[in-house]
Order: structure tokens, then sequence, then C-alpha cells
């Protein structure tokens, strides 16, 4: 997707991949809103890449993606704001296998939501102009991981991206939907993970990035991202992004359409 001149609106951009991914879209001359609970933060970072990019290059929306009435409304200001929505990217996630029905609500039922909205506004068949979503995922939606609340919700972007990006749908509606897959990556997120799952799993996670390799950093990422941006054949397809490098997962279609 050709950036220039476009709007894009990212949750869960305060800090993180989000902030990341938010940048790269201001790197290659678009507008983004950042959405995040987290008001100081957000503002700060939105303070900073303003200083960057320019005086309304961003804007910081204060939203909790799991309260409808927010994220909702959150839409509808990046669109009378900047006038007009090109690329959604659905990045906010937590951790928590405690509050397991919080780590629904922010992973699967929010991104669920912001799709709803994504192609609500991009849409062709409702006067927009087609457009990009891109979902943040993990590699724990494609193999098994011991957190299995957040591997299931991981597990459900995935499902729903690939469903959504079935090609009869960008016939339709213009829009294309794909997923980004990382790996490890240091973050908060991990700093932050203690109390989130138990010592035993956490443990075992531990030992998957000793034995793995170590960490992926935010840049590794961002790669990965600016590649779905890149990929404009890309439609329902999940980028995996490991130390190994960035790979396309397979199964992108079912069994009954191969010949
Ligand atoms: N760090 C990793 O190892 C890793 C790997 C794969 C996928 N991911 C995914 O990447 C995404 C970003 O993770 P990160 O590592 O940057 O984490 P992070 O904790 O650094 O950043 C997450 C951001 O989301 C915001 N957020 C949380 N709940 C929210 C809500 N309800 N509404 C709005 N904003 C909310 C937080 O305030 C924070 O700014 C998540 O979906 C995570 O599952 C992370
Ligand atoms: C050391 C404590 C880590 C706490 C991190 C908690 C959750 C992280 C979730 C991320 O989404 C990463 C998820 C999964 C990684 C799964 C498999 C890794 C193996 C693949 C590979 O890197 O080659």
């Amino acid at each position: 997707m050709q950036l220039a001149g476009k709007i894009a609106l990212v949750t869960g951009a305060a800090r993180g991949l989000g902030k990341g991914c938010a940048e790269a879209i201001l790197e290659r001359g678009a507008k983004v809103a950042l959405l995040d609970t987290d008001d100081s933060e957000g503002q700060e970072t939105v303070a900073a890449f303003t200083l960057k990019y320019g005086a309304d290059t961003c804007t910081f929306i204060l939203c909790d993606v799991t309260d409808k009435d927010q994220l909702e409304g959150a839409f509808q200001q990046v669109v009378d704001r900047f006038g007009g929505l090109d690329l959604v990217v659905n990045n906010a996630g937590i951790l928590s296998e405690f509050d397991w029905e919080k780590c629904i609500n922010v992973n699967l039922i929010s991104v669920v939501r912001g799709c709803r909205l994504g192609l609500h506004y991009m849409g062709k068949q409702n006067g927009g102009n087609g457009g990009l979503i891109i979902n943040m995922a993990s590699v724990a939606g494609i193999y098994a991981f011991p957190a299995p609340v957040y591997a299931t919700t991981k597990a459900g972007v995935v499902g729903l991206t690939r469903s959504l990006g079935m090609d009869h749908k960008f016939g339709k509606d213009g829009v294309r939907v794909n997923v980004l897959c990382p790996s490890f990556t240091m973050t908060n997120f991990i700093t932050d993970a203690k109390g989130k799952a138990s010592e035993e799993d956490l443990q075992q996670m531990q030992d998957m990035v000793e034995k793995g390799g170590g960490f992926l950093q935010i840049p590794d990422v961002v790669k990965g991202f600016v590649k779905l941006l890149d990929d404009d054949d890309k439609n329902g397809a999940a980028l995996e992004v490991t130390l190994q490098g960035l790979k396309y997962h397979g199964c992108e279609s079912g069994p009954w359409e191969h010949e």
C-alpha cells in the first residue's frame, strides 16, 4: 500500500509494537491516530512524533478498545479530524491468564470490533475507498503455547483474518485483512508478564526463549509490519516473525479450493 497522504488508526500505540508500527506509518508520509488507555505515555509519544514528523501528522485518542462506545467514537473522531481512513492496525493486546475474560475481550472481541469498524469506514460498499487492516496476533496463535487463553485469542485473530481475507470479500469491499504473528519480542509486555500466568508456565516460556535464541527487538517486528504494507497481493495472510526471519504461514485456502 502506498501510504503517502493516507490516514491510519493504530490501537495500543502508546508504546511497544503499536508505537513502532505508528512510526513506520509516519515515516511513509501518512497521518496516524494513536489509541491507548495510557494517557500520559500516549501524549508523550504523540508529542515526540509531532516534533519529528510535524504538526497535525498524528493525534492521541484515549480509548479502551474493550469499550464499544469508546472504540466506535475513536473511529468516528479519526474520520472527522483527518477526513477518511485507509489503514487500521488492531494491535492492543494483553497477557492475562487469570483474568481470562479480560484477555478475550482485549485480544479478540475488540479485534473483531476493530475489523468490523474498519470494514464499515473503508469498505467501498459504504462509499469508502477500500483499504487495509493489519491485525497483531502472535506465533502463539499458530503453535502450542503455555498460556492457553492468550493462545486461543491469537488463534482466533488468525482465523478471523483468514476468513475476512477470503478473495470474494476483497472483491466486494476493497479492504484486505492480514495478520502479523511475532515471536517473543522485548517490550514491556515481557517485563510485565510476572503475575499474568502461573510461575510454571512463565518458566516454560523462559525456557522457550532460551532454546529459541533470545528475543526479537521492536524493529524486527516492524520489518514484518512493513512487508504487510508493501505486499499488495496478500489478503487473509499470516506473516510469522521469528529470529529466523519473515515467513508467510501456509493454509491460506482450504482443501476444497485445491485442484
Ligand atoms: N512482546 C511480545 O513478545 C509479543 C509477541 C507477539 C505478539 N505480541 C502482541 O503485540 C501487541 C502489542 O504488544 P507489545 O509487546 O507492544 O505490548 P506492550 O504492553 O508494550 O504494549 C501494549 C499497548 O497496548 C495498550 N493497551 C492494553 N490494553 C488496552 C486496551 N484495553 N485498550 C487500548 N490500549 C490497550 C497498553 O497500554 C500498551 O500501550 C499485543 O497484541 C501482543 O499480544 C507481543
Ligand atoms: C520470559 C517470559 C515471557 C513472557 C511472555 C508472555 C507472552 C508472550 C507472548 C508473545 O505473543 C510470544 C508468543 C509466543 C512465542 C511462541 C513460540 C516461539 C517459538 C517460535 C520461534 O520463535 O521460533
